[in-house]
């Protein structure tokens, strides 16, 4: 049982997993030590499985020396443009969904309903891609990579790896094909992949190579999808939980469009409006080839960081925060790329649904997935939209100040 030691660095443990040394950091003093650290000291890895997965060229693999020129390349279509245009689509999408959903008055897994629905957007605003039955082909193959991200890497028939990696082969496949009718001129878009082929003519160091253009197309579609949808599912079910911050939500979402047209669409402007919807060696020494790991879970659970931190109660941001004890989109060079696309995309998902519907969470098990890389319901927490009245919503708010 690893012992939990304290530097001037803050808490720390190490233990031996598959024979490496990984040391845990699960203090704001750690995290900050090793996220400001420029990784002069520290190279950022993966296990070997997810670099075969999504490719040694995707941003989460590649050596520090190659990272700044990929992430620079990369960056462009995450402008505040591209995420204007994001945020019109994406609510489009999102609110005729969530409306055939109230109309059939059935209940639906939310997990699967933003896995979906992430899915879609970021492969409308990566390549363009709409057709249902290719959507329907990329998405199982991007499973099937994701689950291999973290297994054995034996090339053995049957194995999560083995699925995964021929599913890396028949993405790429496709990937390579939509490259090809761009250049031919068959097809153009406005989207990621063609301001990537627009830099074709420029000097090497100022594009992407084709292979890195196909791992990173990978990369975004699962960085984006998994953890954007677990949010989604999480705010449903701990606004189900919280009916106060619930109602304060609606309120904030109902003052906010009062001005606008019924069923106008949200804008990047009305989306920054929604303001509660938002090292070291010594004592602490690191030795070279040691793993370090940053417990983001439990700094964000740290009681001496934020009082009862068990209970949902979005107000507690309202305060000021220590620096680095909010990391979940990490911080430094390498903090999460699309983290202003997840933020934009969860500020819609609360606005159209606590401005439009009331729900219900029509199972209470609260047992997680086994095998998932992040934290999830394993129910995918099932729920049923009823439209809201918004005059009958105001009396009884009214009623109850
Ligand atoms: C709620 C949603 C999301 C969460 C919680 C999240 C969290 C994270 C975290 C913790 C990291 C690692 C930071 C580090 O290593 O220090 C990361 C990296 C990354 N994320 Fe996200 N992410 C989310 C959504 C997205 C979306 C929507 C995209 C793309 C469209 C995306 C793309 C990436 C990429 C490309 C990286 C690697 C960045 C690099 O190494 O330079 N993420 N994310």
């Amino acid at each position: 049982m690893p012992v939990m030691k304290t530097s001037r660095y803050g808490k720390w443990f190490k233990t031996r997993i598959l024979g490496k040394i990984h040391m845990f950091v699960p203090s704001t003093e750690g995290a900050k030590m090793i996220f400001t650290s420029d990784f002069a000291n520290f190279n950022k890895g993966y296990v070997k499985s997810m670099a075969d997965a999504v490719g040694k060229n995707s941003l989460l693999c590649v050596p520090h020396e190659s990272h700044k020129r990929i992430r620079r390349l990369l960056s462009d279509p995450f402008s505040m443009n591209s995420l204007s245009k994001f945020v019109k689509t994406f609510d489009k999408m999102l609110s005729e969904r969530l409306n055939k959903l109230q109309e059939s008055g059935k209940s639906f897994s939310i997990l699967d309903f933003s896995m979906k629905l992430t899915f879609d957007a970021m492969c409308n605003m990566l390549m363009s891609v709409t057709d249902d039955s290719l959507l329907g082909r990329i998405e199982k193959d991007c499973t099937a990579v994701s689950d291999a991200m973290l297994s054995f890497p034996f090339m053995i028939p049957g194995t999560r790896y083995y699925r995964g990696i021929k599913a890396r082969r028949r993405l790429m496949e496709t990937f390579r094909g939509m490259i090809a009718k761009r250049r031919s001129g068959e097809e153009s878009f406005e989207d990621f992949l063609q301001s990537m082929l627009e830099k074709d003519s420029c000097p090497t160091n100022e594009k992407l190579s084709d292979s890195e253009i196909m791992d990173n197309l990978l990369t975004l579609i699962i960085a984006g999808q998994t953890t954007t949808a677990a949010a989604m599912m999480w705010s449903v079910k701990f606004l189900h939980d919280n009916r106060e911050a619930q109602q304060k939500l609606r309120e904030e979402q109902l003052a906010m469009t009062k001005d606008k047209a019924a069923g106008a669409a949200l804008t990047l402007e009305d989306v920054s409006g929604m303001s509660y919807g938002l090292k070291v060696r010594h004592c602490f020494e690191i030795k070279k080839g040691w793993h370090v790991n940053i417990d983001a879970a439990y700094i964000h659970y740290d009681p001496a960081l934020y009082k009862d931190p068990e209970q949902f109660n979005p107000s507690r941001f309202e305060e000021m925060q220590k620096s680095y004890s909010f990391i979940p989109f990490g911080s430094g060079p390498r903090t999460c790329l699309g983290m202003n696309m997840a933020k934009v995309t969860m500020l819609i998902f609360l606005h159209r649904l606590t401005s439009g519907y009331l729900w219900t969470v029509d199972d209470p098990d609260l047992s997680l997935e086994k095998k998932s890389h992040i934290p999830r319901l394993r129910s995918g927490c099932p729920i049923t939209l009823k439209p809201l009245n918004k005059s009958k919503y105001a009396r009884m708010v009214n009623k109850s100040k």
